[in-house]
């Protein structure tokens, strides 16, 4: 992939890319890597938004697949020279067993690899989670901490223990052989909680603000931080490390990347109330207004009904215990590994992912119900 006078024409693979974050990948490949021939986007659904993409000079391709089929992810991923995996299930709420958790997020990230390794695709860019660090299930805090800090982390949730064992797939395939004999080089990013346009759970918040007549109640002390990362610089990232994996194989494989910007350092309900105030909305209370334990039961409670409903419908509330231990313990990195490894710098100022959020959310009302 080195820069020459004949640049070389690359094809990428995003897979989960018509995902929140997989469409900002995506769009971003397509605004900031000029190397690009063809964009390859694979996904289990795919979203009527690629069609205005392919009047543009870089071929993009758009695939149906699922991941946890080892022959069409191998199909996909034949001839491409990077992928980028973002493609994963994505829950905290109970929607999905954990079996199909671990059938989409591990043997999906396995069959990818193998994929790369069958077909000779060489550079790998898997998106992990915080998650694979904690919160841990015992609550301690990590505060402000980077790669190296240590903790303790300790998962009995499936969507943690998914992206943990596929982190780890993907770490330890660096430096296999590829088909034609190079070594594969690989890497993760652990995007802290994502925000920014098209995020589905700050719509969910937004229209429950609604409902409640402008007003959110606040659960959880503002003084308890949560890691949070504008969704461009998460895409940004990915960009920029699959650019590198090439040049710094040496240095950026086998290694992980937490994703960071200059988001501010907030409660989760706080952090919300920076789009969701302009739009009207009120966070009602300087303290939680119901008592912890109490809210430790609502959250027994829901599972205890989604368990007890499950044969009959699909009870799937934000609340459960561990959306709640996650909500309410601190979790923030403080760091500069992917400035030193391959000069990642935000592409945007907290002003303008705050701006653009905000923007997103407004031109949501006329659809809110
Ligand atoms: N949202 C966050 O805050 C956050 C934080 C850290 C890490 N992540 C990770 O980022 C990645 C993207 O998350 P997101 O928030 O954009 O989620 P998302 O659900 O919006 O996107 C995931 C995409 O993967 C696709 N997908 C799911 N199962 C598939 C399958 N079997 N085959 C092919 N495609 C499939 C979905 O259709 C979807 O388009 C995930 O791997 C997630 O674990 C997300
Ligand atoms: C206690 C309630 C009032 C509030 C519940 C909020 C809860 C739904 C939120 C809080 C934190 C959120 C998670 C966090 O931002 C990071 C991630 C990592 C990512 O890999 C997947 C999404 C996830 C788990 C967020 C899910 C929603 C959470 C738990």
């Amino acid at each position: 992939m080195a820069e020459s006078a004949q640049a070389p024409k690359l094809v990428y693979l995003v897979t989960g890319g018509c995902g929140f974050l997989g469409e900002h990948v995506v769009r971003m490949l397509l605004e900031r890597e000029p190397r690009l021939q063809e964009l390859r986007i694979f996904d289990l659904h795919l979203s009527p938004w690629i069609e205005e993409l392919k009047t543009g000079p870089v071929q993009v391709t758009a695939i149906q697949g699922d991941v946890t089929q080892a022959q069409e992810v191998a199909a996909a991923v034949a001839g491409a020279h990077v992928v980028i995996h973002t493609a994963g299930l994505v829950d905290v709420f109970g929607r999905a067993s954990p079996e199909t958790i671990h059938k989409v997020n591990v043997r999906g990230t396995q069959n990818v690899i193998e994929a790369c390794v069958q077909t000779g695709t060489q550079f790998l860019v898997y998106t992990s989670s915080m998650e694979v660090v904690g919160p841990n299930i015992k609550g301690h805090p990590f505060y402000r901490g980077n790669e190296d800090t240590p903790y303790e982390a300790v998962h009995k949730h499936p969507y943690p223990c998914s992206k943990a064992l596929a982190e780890r797939l993907v770490l330890e395939a660096n430096g296999r052989k590829v088909r034609g004999g190079l070594p594969l080089v690989t890497c993760a990013l652990r995007p802290t909680g994502i925000y920014g346009e098209g995020h589905q759970i700050m719509r969910d918040f937004y229209r429950q603000g609604l409902r409640l007549g402008g007003r959110l109640f606040r659960a959880i002390p503002a003084s308890v931080e949560h890691g949070r990362v504008y969704v461009g610089n998460v895409a940004w990232m990915h960009v920029l490390v699959a650019r590198e994996l090439e040049q710094q194989a040496a240095l950026i494989g086998g290694q992980v990347y937490f994703c960071y910007d200059k988001s501010p350092y907030k409660s989760y309900e706080d952090f919300n109330m920076e789009f969701l105030g302009p739009c009207g909305l009120r966070l009602v209370g300087t303290r939680p207004l119901l008592p912890y334990w109490l809210l430790v039961l609502l959250a027994a409670l829901n599972a205890l009904l989604q368990w007890l409903l499950r044969p009959l419908v699909l009870y799937a509330p934000l609340l459960n215990p561990y959306t709640l231990a996650v909500a309410n313990t601190t979790f923030t990195v403080s760091t500069n590994k992917a400035q030193r490894h391959f000069g990642y710098e935000p592409l945007f100022s907290w002003e303008d992912s705050r701006t653009r959020t905000i923007l997103w959310v407004q031109a949501m009302e006329g659809t809110a119900q």
